[in-house]
Formats: structure tokens, sequence, C-alpha cells
């Protein structure tokens, strides 16, 4: 299975979401910029952390015009994992490919902190790996992690259970304490925290090497 990385100027995570790839998981990865147009022969796409072209406008705002989004787009199309981590959340939703929006955090504070989290769906292919209703730590750190979406879009959210991951002890004001969604199909899942800062014991947990693990299992189990 081979992970694309794709890297917007301002990305900051995406080398340590290579590692995370190809050290921890031991899988094999690529890191793609922006200018590519291409994503053949990848089997997944991870969107790194960071402040993508300086999160001038909103965060996210303009990574969505970057030539690979249209490459991104037909990725998610063709029912292929994509996952955005912090920005790489902020971008899908700029790009339209997952509902809602993020605003700056209640506080209006950048924070940094490992932060409690409940697994809600554990029959998804990025969180296959853990147990139904697991309690996880991963860390945060974001400005504009407050996510916000309309009553219809909430609504269909729950009853479609796209809330993945949510906030034990909300940090920023999410709506409904949502850390993380997928798209309606379940193949695109925007999250917050960041799970490629959990990949060994030194960084203070593994947690995050399960949503990995699930998405290179659920892989092996249909090829
Ligand atoms: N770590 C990150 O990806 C930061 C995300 C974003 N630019 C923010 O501060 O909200």
């Amino acid at each position: 299975m081979k992970f694309a990385v794709v890297s917007f100027p301002g990305s900051n995570c995406d080398e340590d979401l290579y590692y995370a790839i190809t050290d921890d998981l031991k899988a094999d990865a690529e890191i793609v910029p922006h200018t590519s147009d291409n994503l053949e022969g990848f089997d997944a796409v991870l969107i790194p952390g960071g402040f993508s072209y300086g999160d001038y406008l909103r965060s996210g705002a303009i990574a969505k015009f970057a030539p690979v989004m249209a490459a991104v787009k037909e990725f998610a199309k063709a029912g292929k994992p994509i996952l955005g981590i912090c920005n790489g959340f902020q971008i899908l939703t700029e790009a339209g490919l997952l509902p809602g929006t993020l605003q700056h955090n209640r506080e209006m504070q950048f924070i940094c902190e490992p932060e409690p989290l409940m697994v809600n769906n554990n029959q998804t292919l990025f969180t296959s790996a853990f147990k139904a209703g697991e309690t996880i730590t991963l860390p945060i750190a974001h400005g504009e992690g407050n996510y916000y979406c309309d009553d219809d879009t909430l609504a269909q959210l729950k009853a479609n259970h796209q809330i993945i991951f949510s906030y034990q002890d909300n940090p920023n004001g999410s709506l409904s304490d949502i850390a993380g969604i997928t798209n309606q199909a379940g193949n695109v899942l925007g999250m917050m925290p960041h799970p490629e800062r959990a990949v060994e014991s030194i960084q203070g947990g593994t947690d995050g090497l399960k949503v990995f693990q699930s998405i290179l299992q659920t892989y092996l189990r249909t090829v």
C-alpha cells in the first residue's frame, strides 16, 4: 500500500506524517508537492497540518485552489481514502469535500495540548483498529479548530454516524464537541487532533498509530 502525503507551501506536519507511515506503520509513502496533478499509483492520500499559504483569508482557503486539489477531488470521487489532519481538515472543508467549517477557537487563542477524545464509530476504514467507544488521547495544536455547521448538516452527521471523534472536554467551542468527521460515503475523514504526533511512546502515547493501522488493515482486506 502506498500513501501520498500532499505538501503545500506552509505545511509543517508533512515530514512527521511521512515518518509515521514509513518508520512506525512500516508502509510506503511519498511526499507529493501541491503542484502535482497526478495521484496515480497511490492508495491513500494524507493532507497534513500546518499553515498552508500562511492561513491567509482563512485556514485552507487558498490551498483549495492548488493544482493537486483537482486530483484529490477525483481520488475522493473514486471512493479512495483521504485523511486531512488539522490544516488538512480545514482544506477539505474549504474544498467542499467535507461539510461545515473550522472557525477561530472560542477563546481566540492557539491551543496546544494533549486532548482526551471519544472514538464514536469504529466501523470506518480509519477507526477499525479501535474498540467501540474507546477513549484515546491525541495532541491538538490549532487556532481555528472550532467546528461549525448548520442544523440540517449536524442532524445528517449524527444520523449517518459521521462524527467519528469527539472531545471529552471541548477545548475550542466546537459544535457538538466535534473533533473529526467523515463525508457521507465514509472515505474522507477530517480531524483536528494529530494522530501522527502519537505514534511512538517517546511522544507520550501511541493512540494515533491505530488510525494509520486501520487504513492499512482495511486496504489489505480488500486486495
Ligand atoms: N497544526 C495545524 O495544522 C494548525 C492549523 C491551522 N493553521 C490553525 O492554526 O488553526
